[in-house]
């Protein structure tokens, strides 16, 4: 029954980065969220489990005198990565690593969620525990279950990303658009197999493969505006089964990233053209398939974000730093899509990027993060 101490937050953000848990399987992280939500005082606090998005977790903090209600998101899923820091508290998951620092976000929500338990804010504060950011559109998920409404309605929504690139604790923004936008897209090749010396009488998908990829690739050089950019990585590749057997299938899995939905639009079209021409060279069927989901561009409330900015810039303990958009994807696009808000970004000063086996960010970010998103939101209470 107090505010979480620096320490105390070190302590929980160890114990959730030993349990990390995938996309829509947070049930541990979760129940840990929880039981920490109940050591705080409750005088303010109404908790909602809904049963529709079991691991999801919402806590309203009743304002004093509401003008509004604010929410604030932190993503709580973890991925598919076996941990290689050689931490003490490493995952005790196997294949399976908080390499995105959700424990990071989990922890600074729990810091600013403590404090105001303790200290009654104006307005309401909705805190959403996200499932699913990393696959499966928990935020698009959670907005279309009706979460956010009653009690629950958000009328301004804020949220953070961790970055290892800026120094443990700063906070850095922009105007504008923050995040790409993300489409996975997966295609599969069907062909037809055949001894390994006969490649008169099969038709090799492997080799088809190996156009296709080469030519989607010249999409970004070839196709789209410099100045305007995106990014398609294939990630995931199958085919074939043993050397001495032409391969009858072929899969990829990859991601397409742009700056605005436009973007997006255009290079799945281009991918779509450049299947047909890849079936047509090589005789195989080609059937390419996109999945956008939630992650629309995370593009910033215009007002909301000017505000934002100019009290982290003001701030005497924030260091702020303006920084340039991200080809990282965030379903919190398609909430700041329906509730006008801001993302930013939490600097966590490490070599490893995102979503490496080594990705090991420093803890100092934590308690610094609490204080500058506590003074903002203390402060856009008062403005009435
Ligand atoms: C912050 C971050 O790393 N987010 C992920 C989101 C991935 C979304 C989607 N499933 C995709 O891969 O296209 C990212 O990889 O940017």
């Amino acid at each position: 029954m107090a505010v979480f101490s620096e320490s105390e937050l070190f302590a929980i953000r160890r114990h959730l980065h030993q349990i990390p848990e995938l996309a829509l399987k947070e049930r541990e992280t979760h129940d840990l969220l929880l039981k920490k939500v109940q050591e705080l005082k409750q005088d303010f606090l109404v908790v909602k489990e809904p049963s529709e998005l079991p691991t999801a977790l919402l806590v309203l903090v009743k304002g004093s005198d509401p003008q509004r209600n604010i929410g604030y998101r932190a993503d709580i899923d973890a991925l598919p990565v076996e941990e290689d820091t050689g931490l003490p508290y490493k995952s005790t998951h196997p294949g399976i690593m908080h390499a995105c620092g959700h424990d990071i976000h989990m922890s600074v929500a729990l810091g600013i969620l403590s404090y105001f338990s303790e200290k009654q804010p104006k307005d309401n504060l909705v805190f959403f525990f996200q499932p699913a950011e990393e696959s499966e559109s928990g935020g698009m998920k959670a907005y279309n279950l009706g979460l956010f409404t009653g009690d629950f309605q958000v009328d301004e929504f804020y949220g953070l990303h961790d970055k290892p690139d800026l120094p443990a604790g700063a906070i850095g923004c922009r105007e504008g658009t923050l995040f790409a936008g993300t489409c996975e897209v997966n295609i599969e090749i069907e062909g037809k197999g055949g001894h390994a010396v006969f490649p008169q009488k099969a038709k090799d998908s492997v080799v088809a493969l190996a156009s296709l990829i080469l030519q989607i690739q010249t999409i970004i050089s070839r196709s789209i505006d410099p100045i305007e950019s995106g990014v398609i990585t294939f990630g995931k590749l199958e085919a074939g089964h043993i050397r001495n057997v032409i391969a009858d299938h072929a899969r990829i899995e990859g991601t397409i990233r742009g700056l605005t939905q436009a973007m997006i639009e255009k290079i799945i079209d281009r991918i779509k053209e450049v299947c047909q021409g890849v079936a047509l060279s090589y005789g195989v069927k080609v059937t390419p398939e996109f999945n956008q989901g939630g992650y629309w561009p995370v593009e910033n409330n215009p007002e909301l974000t000017k505000n934002f900015i100019s009290y982290m810039r003001d701030a005497e303990d924030v260091d702020y730093i303006e920084t340039a958009p991200a080809m990282t994807g965030e379903d919190f696009g398609f909430l700041l899509n329906k509730i006008p808000g801001t993302m930013f970004w939490l600097g966590v000063d490490d070599d490893s990027s995102l979503h490496s086996a080594t990705f090991t960010p420093k803890e100092a970010a934590i308690y610094k993060g609490v204080q500058a998103i506590t003074g903002f939101l203390a402060y856009r209470m008062a403005q009435g």
